[in-house]
């Protein structure tokens, strides 16, 4: 068993709170990926489970081993922790074989050869990599590069696996595959796994669940699906997916669960699905995912149906993107035909918009 368990982790820099009371516990075998902007503490994160730096406060645990806690004054360094590695530069030696870059930590644990060569040759099969033993790194593409250094990790049978934006190295086409193949492995290895990125469809693609960061907090914990569908709070909202978001004014008290009747800052009026109750005018953010706004048509379901201007309109192959403004908020909708003329008339479904209580601060 080699469940993680990371309780009340946070690390400060100076006056910056880099990670600031981390919890999280990743079963045995599940895949997380910590997903955010540039600087949220992801890396800071996985490294505190690595070892690779010592946190301020806070437990890690792993499969019962305790790798650190602050308040027992605990720390294990890197190499007795076993955690596999791999970080978006691959640092494969490059005067050894692919085989020899893989049997390298084995040589380093005094594996016998016989073991040691069974071993690597098991793990370049796990990665497909086989025929490429006898090949120096310079002769292979980022992409084999990135499985050689995989491989490299698994060799020693990591208890858990600790991947810092493997693919981010890879251009567009090389990444889509990259992915294709560790989501294959992933399912293979079954690996306790916490994968980092920026890049939400490798979050979303790959993942058991999704721990969205921001400002070194958890906004949000959960599988890939209900992070999009069900967005904690306007910053999950805006970082998964796109979102187009439309203040209002709520017209009467709601109950949870609800139909909220709204008001625009031009006056039109709509209705959404409220997850809380809220009172009588108070200020609260619709947001809306691309596919939940349609033009308007007399055939609609349940909706309301809204005068908009259009700012702009540019075909995206087998699609226009269109920019609209609704009550002097920004929108953008995705439209198969070209939609004509300044105005267009937007129907958007009662149960399509998610309700935030106040003002989003979200860039438009
Ligand atoms: N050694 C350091 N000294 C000072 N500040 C640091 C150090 N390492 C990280 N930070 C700061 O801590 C915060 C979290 O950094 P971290 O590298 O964990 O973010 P990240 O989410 O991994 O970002 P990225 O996606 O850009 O890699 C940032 O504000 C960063 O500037």
């Amino acid at each position: 068993m080699a469940e993680l368990l990371i309780e009340g982790l946070t690390k400060r820099y100076g006056a910056i709170n880099a990670v600031e009371d981390v919890s999280l516990h990743v079963a045995d075998g599940e895949f997380v990926t910590l997903l955010g902007p540039s600087g949220c503490g992801k890396s800071t994160t996985l490294a505190a489970v690595a070892g690779l730096d010592r946190a301020d406060q806070g437990r890690i645990a792993v499969g019962g081993t305790v790798y650190f806690d602050a308040a027992r004054g605990i720390y294990l360094p890197p190499e007795a922790r076993g955690c596999g590695l791999v970080f978006q530069s691959y640092a494969l030696w490059p005067h050894m074989t692919v085989a020899e870059n893989v049997g390298f930590p084995l040589t380093l644990r005094k594996v016998a050869r016989a073991e040691l060569r069974r071993r690597v040759e098991e793990v370049l099969a796990l990665v497909e990599m086989e025929r490429f033993a006898a090949r120096y790194p310079h002769e292979l593409s980022g992409g084999q590069q990135q499985r050689v250094a995989l491989a490299r990790t698994l060799v020693y049978q990591p208890a858990i696996l600790l991947l810092d934006e493997p693919l981010s190295n890879l251009d567009a086409k090389l990444r889509d595959r990259a992915r294709a193949w560790l989501g294959a492995l992933r399912t293979r290895l079954k690996l306790t796994t916490i994968y980092v990125t920026h890049d939400q469809i490798e979050a979303l693609s790959l993942s058991d669940r999704v721990v969205v960061m921001n400002g070194g907090r958890i906004a949000q914990i959960g599988p890939p699906q209900e992070i999009y569908e069900h967005p904690a709070d306007p910053f999950v909202a805006d970082f998964i997916g796109t979102t187009n978001f439309v203040p209002a004014r709520l017209l009467a008290d709601v109950a949870g669960g609800g139909r909220a009747q709204l008001e625009l800052a031009d006056g039109q009026r709509l209705e959404a699905h409220s997850e809380r109750p809220a009172r009588a005018g108070s200020r609260v953010t619709l947001a809306y995912r691309p596919e939940h706004m349609l033009p308007a048509t007399a055939a609609m379901p349940e909706g309301s149906v809204l005068r908009t201007r259009i700012t702009s309109r540019a075909y995206v192959g087998g699609l226009w993107q269109v920019g609209l403004d609704l009550a002097g908020s920004p929108l953008r909708l995705e439209a198969r035909q070209p939609p004509m003329g300044d105005e267009f008339s937007l129907w958007l479904p009662h149960a399509g918009g998610i309700l935030f209580p106040g003002a989003a601060d979200v860039a438009a």
